[in-house]
Formats: C-alpha cells, sequence, structure tokens
C-alpha cells in the first residue's frame, strides 16, 4: 500500500466481560465476507485465550494486545500493532487484509481508544475507524448497564448495538433492554442475537457494510465523556499447568470455587487439556451465570497447556484462583 492510498477501516467490537465479542467476531471470519481481515486481541488478563479461538486460515494470525488495557492513556499498544501490521503487510510476511477487526477488553471505554484514532497523524493517514460495535448481554446486560460505568460508555459510543443471549432470556426483558438501550444510544442500531446459526447472515449484513465503508469519523458517537474505568480497581488472576485431569474433577472444583465467591467473580474463562478428551475444551463463566463447556475441533496452536483466567474488581479473583490451584495442583 502507498502512502497514498486509502486508509484502511478498523471495526473496534467493544462489550463489557463475557458480552459475546469473541463469538460475534468468530461468526464474522467464518463469513467469506470478511476473509483477509486482520485481528488484535486486547485482554485484561496477562494470559490470552481469545486470540487462540479465533485463528482463521486465510487471515494473518490474530495478534495478542496483552500489555493491559489498549485504553488507559499510557498505553500505546494499539498504535504500536497497527504501525506493526502495516509494516509486515507491506513487506509480505503476512497475507494482504481489507480491515482490521478490534477486540477490546471486556472492561475497555471506547472514548480513549477513539480519541487516538483522531489524534495520532499516521493512524488517521493510514487506518480509518469505520464503526463501533458493541455487545450487550441479553441476561446480565441491563444491570450490567446500571452498575459498570464501562458498559454504559461501550454503549453510548457505539453505532450498532447487538444485543447477544437472546436465546437466554424472556422476550420481555429483551424488549426492556432495547428500550434502555435507545435511551442510552439513540444514533445507534440495535440488533438482536440468539445462538441460532440461521440469524448470523442476517445479522452480519449491517456489520460487512460498516466494515466495507469508511463512515465520517464523528458519525453519531457520543462524546468524549472521560475516562470511565479504573484499572486499580480490576483484578486478574491466570494460572497455566499441563496436568491432564478429569472432566468432572475440574468442573466439581470450578463449581466450587464459583459457589464460594458468587457475586464478586465478574468472568472466568478457560482453555483446558482433559483427560480422555483429544480435543481442547472451553470453559466461560460471566458473573454466577456458567455457560455450558464446549469442544473446540482442534487445538488452535501448538500450546497445549491449560489456562485459566479470573476477573474481578476486587480481590476474589486471586482468592478463588488461590482456592482453585489449592484444590488442584495436589492432583498431579
Ligand atoms: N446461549 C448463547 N450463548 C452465547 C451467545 N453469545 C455468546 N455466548 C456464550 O457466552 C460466553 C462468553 O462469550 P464470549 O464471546 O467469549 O464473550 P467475550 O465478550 O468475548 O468475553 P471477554 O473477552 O472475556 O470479555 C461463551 O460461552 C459463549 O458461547 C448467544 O447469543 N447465546
Amino acid at each position: 500500500m502507498s502512502d497514498e492510498a486509502a486508509p484502511l477501516p478498523v471495526l473496534l467490537v467493544t462489550g463489557f466481560l463475557g458480552a459475546g465479542k469473541t463469538t460475534l467476531i468468530g461468526r464474522m471470519l467464518d463469513d467469506p465476507a470478511f476473509a483477509g481481515s486482520a485481528l488484535l486481541v486486547n485482554e485484561v488478563g496477562e494470559i490470552g485465550i481469545d486470540q487462540e479461538l479465533l485463528v482463521r486460515s486465510g487471515s494473518p494470525p490474530p495478534q495478542l494486545l496483552a500489555n493491559g488495557c489498549v485504553c488507559c492513556v499510557m498505553n500505546d499498544d494499539l498504535g504500536l500493532a497497527l504501525r506493526d501490521l502495516d509494516l509486515r503487510r507491506r513487506d509480505g510476511s503476512i497475507p494482504p487484509f481489507a480491515r482490521v477487526i478490534v477486540e477490546t477488553t471486556g472492561v475497555a471505554d471506547p472514548a480513549p481508544i477513539l480519541a487516538r484514532f483522531i489524534a495520532d497523524g499516521w493512524i488517521q493517514r493510514h487506518f480509518v475507524l469505520s464503526a463501533v460495535i458493541t455487545l450487550v448481554d441479553g441476561v446480565l446486560g441491563a444491570e450490567t448497564l446500571r452498575s459498570q460505568p464501562e458498559a454504559a460508555s461501550q454503549a453510548a459510543h457505539a453505532d450498532a448495538i447487538l444485543i447477544s443471549k437472546a436465546d437466554l432470556a424472556d422476550v420481555d426483558a429483551i424488549d426492556r433492554l432495547r428500550g434502555l438501550l435507545s435511551a442510552t444510544a439513540p444514533h445507534a442500531t440495535i440488533l438482536v442475537a440468539g445462538s441460532e446459526e440461521a440469524a448470523v447472515g442476517r445479522l452480519l449484513e449491517p456489520f460487512r457494510l460498516l466494515g466495507l465503508r469508511a463512515l465520517p469519523q464523528d458519525h453519531g458517537r457520543g462524546h468524549h465523556h472521560g475516562h470511565a474505568h479504573d484499572h486499580a480497581l480490576v483484578t486478574t488472576a491466570s494460572w497455566r499447568f499441563d496436568d491432564v485431569l478429569p472432566w468432572p474433577v475440574i468442573a466439581g472444583a470450578l463449581d466450587d470455587v464459583v459457589t464460594a465467591h458468587r457475586g464478586r467473580l465478574m468472568r472466568i474463562k478457560g482453555l483446558l487439556r482433559v483427560r480422555d478428551a483429544d480435543r481442547p475444551v472451553v470453559i466461560d463463566a460471566v458473573q454466577d451465570l456458567f455457560h455450558p463447556p464446549r469442544l473446540l475441533d482442534r487445538w488452535p496452536s501448538d500450546d497445549r497447556s491449560s489456562r485459566i483466567v479470573m476477573i474481578s474488581r476486587d480481590t476474589s479473583s486471586e482468592d478463588a484462583m488461590r482456592a482453585l490451584r489449592h484444590t488442584l495442583a495436589p492432583m498431579n
């Protein structure tokens, strides 16, 4: 790409912890219209899991931004990663790509990220933020919008809001949530998704348009309201281990830990190697809601050790991880 070439569109996918960002991006990448998307995944924990779930042939390997949240003023990982992508695209060390998809952490306030796209002259010449897509959990979203300032900012800055997990919520609750969101983000397109595959194509249609067409930079977005979160209050605990344990043992220990820390853990995610299973198991808890474990088709990379990440506002994630290790570690 020469310097005069049109800036490449960037899609910013945001949404509170566990709202369904990785799930949506996975579906986008499986849609031929999104082939050739470069992916930057920002995670709060020092061990990344999402980028492992988003490996696709034909697209550059997802790049993990693990150095803290890119919305922090002092963190220029996003700027550096965009420069690196541009460089590697020019020297041919990664396949060409037509757009960049950025998955923010669940506790990211998009406002400072949007500001950076305007303030950084190099980014302005090479990339254009074409849309902010915000995932809102259909079950937990209303309460999360009220109690978590980052979630409210994510909705306020959205061009499109996707209410996920409609299959797990009742219709009236989804209607109320939709009403709340239209008041928070009157300019945003609001869509509702369940898990049915049939709906995916329809849901992706507006995203596809947004991804291919660069919108003016101040398109309908809320104004900068200041930085809506305090990372000092977000604690993550990560554990990587090579012991291969039976599923019932792991599930039982996780259940005990979640019960003991009810109401305090915001997120648990893990990629696990389990005895007698030749494929990896993905576990996800969002607040107190445990999603069914999922078997992946294959290991996404050569790294076959188990990884668990817990996230909380207080030190519960550290306490819970200590308890989990105490139960599982002596079983090697
Ligand atoms: N039933 C149902 N489950 C969903 C839906 N969308 C996402 N999930 C599940 O919700 C859990 C969390 O989804 P993710 O896509 O990992 O959420 P995320 O926003 O990327 O999570 P973080 O990166 O940790 O903030 C997973 O178990 C998903 O399978 C949906 O529409 N319906």
